[in-house]
């Protein structure tokens, strides 16, 4: 893998982080991130997504699995975005557990 693949995970953070700052009508994100709405509904995203792989895991279903894991990926930076959470903070934690 290459840093250019890994570059789209930052890419989509920093737009998520935008649409945080920057609502826009119309958008995901921003219908995600709604303070009215609170924390449940990207949650509940998350869960859904995470059962979703899981199924697509456990089908053997190679591109299913690879759809569905970038719909958790995609709501976890979400999630992230909603808590403050970097993902440079996720790299620091990482790099710590190398050895
Ligand atoms: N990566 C994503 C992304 N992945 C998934 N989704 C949306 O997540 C929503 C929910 O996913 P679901 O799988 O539940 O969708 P569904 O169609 O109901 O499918 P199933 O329930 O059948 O699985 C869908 O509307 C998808 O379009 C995304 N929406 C946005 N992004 C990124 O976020 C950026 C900002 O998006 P906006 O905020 O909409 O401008 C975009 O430029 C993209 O880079």
């Amino acid at each position: 893998m290459t840093d250019a693949d890994m570059s789209v995970l930052n890419e989509v953070f920093d737009v998520i982080m935008d649409r945080k700052n920057n609502p826009v009508e119309g958008s995901y994100v921003c219908s995600l991130l709604d303070h009215r709405k609170g924390i449940n509904k990207v949650l509940e995203k998350v869960g859904e997504e995470t059962a979703e792989t899981i199924l697509a895991v456990k089908d053997n279903d190679r591109a299913e699995i690879i759809y569905e894991t970038s719909d958790l990926l995609f709501h976890l930076l979400v999630m992230l975005a909603a808590t403050g959470i970097t993902l440079e903070d996720i790299a620091e934690e990482m790099k710590k557990r190398r050895h």
